[in-house]
């Protein structure tokens, strides 16, 4: 079946990356506490004039985030992984999508997703176990209602299977085909049937 949804999910280790949001509003605050939520060691700045107090606030227990009061300058783009703009100035998200480009980095713009290299997911937690849902763009509520659905369905133990799966994955002896094979027959009645 031909993709309709072309995106690549992929889990990034924040805390190793150099992550730059432009702006301190609501937005900011949204895709920054996305992120911290899920990688609380994560490597952000954040560049505005003016940094809202819920976004300060927030702030607040993460230290390691640095917060630059001016506007956005070029050189702030330096030694940075990823980029997201999150200002009320469209220019400004088209010139630095275009800077970002030059230098390779990935850049997302909240609210202009032809402008985006990536978007962000609404994420499912449950211990190790983590969902990441896309809606191609279309309805990231509809990405929220259905996160909400999988936190309440999938059950709190799911960590308990998964430990003993990695103390078994560990123990198990063979070559890579029978190790895989073992897996499946555990694993076989372990969740959701149809
Ligand atoms: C393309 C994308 C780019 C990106 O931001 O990466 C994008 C774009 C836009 N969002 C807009 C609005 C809203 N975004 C949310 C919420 C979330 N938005 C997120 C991701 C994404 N949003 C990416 C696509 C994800 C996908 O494929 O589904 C989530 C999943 C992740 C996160 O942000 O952490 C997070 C839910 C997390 C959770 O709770 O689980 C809500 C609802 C709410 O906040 O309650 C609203 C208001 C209601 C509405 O409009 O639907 C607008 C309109 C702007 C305007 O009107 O001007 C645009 C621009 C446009 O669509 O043109
Ligand atoms: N608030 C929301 O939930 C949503 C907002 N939007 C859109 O997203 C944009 C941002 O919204 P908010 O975060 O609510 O606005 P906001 O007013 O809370 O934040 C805008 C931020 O951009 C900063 N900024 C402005 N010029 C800058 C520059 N040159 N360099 C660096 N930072 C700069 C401001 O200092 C401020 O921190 C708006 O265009 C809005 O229409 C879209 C969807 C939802």
């Amino acid at each position: 079946m031909e993709a309709q949804n072309r995106l690549f999910p992929i889990f990034l280790k924040l805390e190793q990356l150099d992550v730059l949001v432009v702006g301190g509003g609501n937005v900011a605050l949204e895709k920054a506490s996305a992120m911290l939520r899920n990688a609380p060691d994560s490597k952000i700045s954040m560049v505005a004039p003016f940094f809202r107090e819920e976004t300060l606030a927030y702030l607040k227990d993460y230290p390691q985030v640095q917060l630059i009061h001016r506007a956005f300058e070029v050189q702030d783009l330096d030694g940075r992984d990823l980029v997201i703009c999150t200002t009320d100035q469209y220019d400004l998200h088209v010139e630095i999508r275009e800077l970002a480009k030059q230098r390779h980095l990935l850049c997302n713009v909240a609210d202009t997703p032809a402008l985006c290299d990536f978007y962000l997911g609404s994420i499912v937690q449950k211990g190790d176990l983590k969902i990441a849902i896309s809606t191609n763009g279309k309805s990231p509520t509809l990405a929220k209602r259905i996160r909400a659905f999988l936190e309440e369905v999938i059950p709190d133990d799911i960590q308990t299977s998964l430990d003993s799966l990695e103390t078994l994955r560990k123990e198990l002896k063979g070559d890579f085909a029978s190790k895989i094979q073992a897996l499946n027959e555990l694993t076989k009645g372990l969740i959701f049937k149809k």
